[in-house]
């Protein structure tokens, strides 16, 4: 059945193959880590800007066994700064950052790059999942990556096409196969969900009614409450199934891919196989049921590069969550951590059993090349890398088949019924072939008296007339009596040989019906003890089912009790709700006066602030400039320097009353001046001159700035 290798066949990393446990009693268990399959696929013209970024191509020496990117891409002047640089299909990986600076290594099951096509991808880890789900194993195969990596195309890739169609069309195909050259008998049936905005809907529900369906989980098995179930005979027909399931997907066009999907999409597929075993109902039927789950999960992408509004934002938002979800339930079961988080997404919730549990597990992680897409590419690898460490422990999904025991012990009843109808039949006609010999018995019987009494008649008539011929025994009338006694003698023997003959003949009779009588007696009550053994098997059957049945009633009360007490809670928490609500309004109103009160305050403060403004700025029209300061200042103090000098001079001679009159103009003159000047720091200056020269604080900074004269000016002199 395993196919021929492919020339560029990507070889499965060994270590991760599964080691199986004991199958001596026909059950085996899988012990292995989650299988990781990254693939990059070839640069597109969606691409835009990207066509420069690196080109793969298959080592020229080794085209077979390593693939790499051209050496010239890892050179600085190239557009490349970080993205995969290298990797074979044996599933070692280098990730580069800033033009090769930076490397990191990682080591996958096996690694698929731009010229390996969709079989290989198939044949390389999905096959193998594929084939355990028909031997009765779960199994998982999830498509994982950035917006336009290509899940969507590695899932589900061009269904009419040999070459490029996708993992789930391969898959369907090979399990009909499988099916079709088998002795067992196997079925198929499909289911098909998306999760879109944390809510499941069902893609193959016909009447189209959107119904909200929920997960729940029953002897810790989680199934999706009123999920349709179709049972398929064909590729064919479950392709037909999906691509109709496929119009209610929700996609949409974004920066990042023109048709991108705002869902996660699961498909599965539930084998069911029994072993042809016409009388196992001592042996109780067995049959295997498993599912293959395939998932193509919405892509993750930055809300700005996606370009997202409104609707949109709210769906990014929805799957960048569910990934997050699914990147903590990963993170810890790879740490093996106690607590696992399925519960905070509806994807993990559903995907619960899939990792870390009864579930081979294959995951596509899918990378898109490109320069821009480098730190995409590395939370994608390092999501991978995670995962790969998953362990999971698959086993045998042995059921039994409760239908299939059915059928069969109504078949053996049914056979056990028909039987004693026969029994009773074969009885009902010995009793009437019974009944006819004793008739005829009595008829012979009947015969012979008559015979009887005829003879003694004849007999006594003889010898009525030989006494009335010559009295008793003498003469010829005594031989003749003595013929005729002879005869009768002789017929009186026959007669008695006949009865004892017939006698025998009824004896023999009576006890060859009383055997067959018997076996059928005995046959009749084997009969009915395999009757009785059935019927008490399937009163067991029965009783089994009515405890469960039983079971169902009571955790249906739980579950109806517990809905009330979360009735009367939810009634408590509306009240509460309603409470705070009310209180919400008032406190609502309270803040709305305030913020009329603030509002006049504000505007109030705005029209203050615009007056002082203007005041600022007629201020600052006042005040001179401080270039015209610096330049007042130095007219200042050489004036200031000159003046000291006359001054010193006058002193010299101020006795006489003229060189007095000198010292007042010049004292005036200062005066004069300093009235001029507006600039405060120019007068501080000028009051320190002053001060120096003795002549006392005849100025002085009026608030404001302004300078103001002294009120007696001459003070000063
Ligand atoms: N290996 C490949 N070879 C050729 N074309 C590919 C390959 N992988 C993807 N493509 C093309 O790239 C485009 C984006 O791929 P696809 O829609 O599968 O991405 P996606 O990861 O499912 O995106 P989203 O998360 O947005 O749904 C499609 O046009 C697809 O045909």
């Amino acid at each position: 059945m395993s196919a021929a290798p492919l020339p560029n066949q990507i070889h499965s990393n060994p270590s991760s193959r599964p080691s199986t446990g004991s199958s001596t009693t026909g059950r085996s268990t899988i012990n292995e880590t989650i299988r990781v399959i990254v693939r990059l696929r070839p640069t597109l013209a969606m691409d835009g800007d990207n066509l420069n970024s690196p080109r793969y191509k298959s080592n020229a020496e080794e085209p077979t066994s390593a693939t790499f990117i051209t050496p010239q891409s890892m050179a600085p002047e190239s557009s490349f700064e970080s993205n995969i640089s290298s990797f074979t299909p044996a599933g070692e990986l280098t990730y580069s950052k800033h033009y090769g600076e930076e490397t990191k290594q990682f080591k996958f099951t096996s690694c698929a790059g731009p010229d390996l096509n969709q079989a290989d991808v198939y044949d390389s880890n999905a096959k193998d999942i594929v084939k355990g789900v028909m031997d009765g194993y779960h199994g998982t195969i999830l498509a994982y990556g950035q917006t336009g990596s290509g899940k969507t195309y590695t899932m589900r890739g061009e269904d009419d096409n040999s070459s490029t169609k996708g993992v789930i069309p391969r898959a369907l195909e090979e399990m009909f196969q499988m099916a079709e050259s088998s002795s067992d008998e196997v079925t198929f049936a499909i289911s098909y969900l998306q999760i879109y905005c944390e809510v499941i809907y069902d893609m193959l529900d016909k009447s189209n009614s959107h119904k909200v369906l929920s997960i729940r989980e029953k002897d810790s098995n989680l199934f999706v409450e009123n999920l349709s179930k179709i049972p398929v005979h064909s590729v064919e027909s479950c392709m037909k199934l999906i691509r109709e399931g496929d119009q209610n997907r929700a996609t949409a066009a974004t920066n990042l891919n023109a048709h991108s999907s705002r869902s996660h999409a699961a498909l599965i597929v539930t084998v069911t196989r029994r072993k042809p075993s016409p009388k196992a109902v001592k042996n109780k039927s067995k049959a295997t049921v498993s599912n293959l789950v395939m998932v193509d999960l919405a892509g993750s992408e930055r809300v700005k590069q996606s370009g997202a509004r409104f609707q949109q934002f709210e769906e990014l938002k929805a799957i960048n969550l569910s990934l997050s979800a699914l990147g903590n339930c990963v993170s810890a079961l790879a740490a093996q951590k106690a607590h696992i988080p399925y519960r905070d997404s509806k994807l993990t919730r559903l995907l619960q059993h899939t990792l870390g549990g009864n579930s081979r597990t294959a995951m596509i992680a899918c990378c898109r090349p490109g320069n821009d897409e480098g730190g995409e590419t590395y939370s994608t690898l390092m999501f991978a890398r995670r995962a790969s460490t998953v362990k999971v422990v698959a086993k045998v999904n042995e059921v039994i088949d409760y239908e299939k025991l059915y059928k069969e012990m109504q078949l053996n009843v049914d056979g056990a019924d028909d039987n004693l109808h026969q029994l009773e039949m074969t009885v009902a006609s010995l009793k009437l072939e019974l009944e006819k010999s004793k008739d005829a018995t009595a008829a012979v019987e009947a015969q012979r008296n008559t015979l009887s009494t005829r003879l003694e008649k004849l007999e006594a008539g003889f010898k009525a007339s030989l006494a009335a011929l010559g009295g008793e025994g003498g003469g010829e009338g005594g031989d003749l009596i003595e013929a005729i006694e002879g005869v009768s003698d002789k017929w009186q023997d026959e007669i008695e040989s006949m009865q004892a003959l017939h006698a025998r003949d009824l004896e023999e009779a009576r006890a060859k019906y009383d055997q067959k009588l018997k076996a059928y007696r005995s046959a009749a009550n084997s009969a009915n003890f395999d009757n009785e053994e059935v019927g008490l098997e399937l009163e067991q059957a029965r009783e089994g089912h009515l405890d469960t049945l039983k079971r169902c009633n009571e955790l249906g009360e739980k579950l109806k009790e517990v809905e009330r007490e979360n009735g009367s809670r939810i009634a408590e928490l509306l009240d509460e709700v309603n409470g705070k609500n009310l209180i919400i309004e008032d406190m609502e109103i309270s803040a709305q006066k305030q913020d009329k009160l603030y509002t006049t305050k504000i505007t109030e403060l705005v029209s203050r602030l615009e007056e002082l403004e203007t005041n600022n700025v007629k201020r600052r029209d006042d005040m001179v400039s401080r270039e015209a300061v610096l330049e007042m200042e130095t007219l200042f103090s050489e004036t200031v320097e000159k003046l000291m000098d006359r001054v010193n001079q006058l002193e010299g001679k101020a006795k006489d009353k003229e060189d007095e009159k000198q010292i007042k103009q010049v004292g005036k003159r200062i005066e004069q001046s300093r009235n001029e000047n507006t600039d405060p720091q120019a007068m501080a200056m000028l009051q320190q001159m002053e001060m120096n020269m003795g002549f006392g604080g005849g100025v002085r900074a009026a608030p404001g700035g302004r300078i103001r004269k002294a009120r007696n000016p001459r003070q000063a002199f």
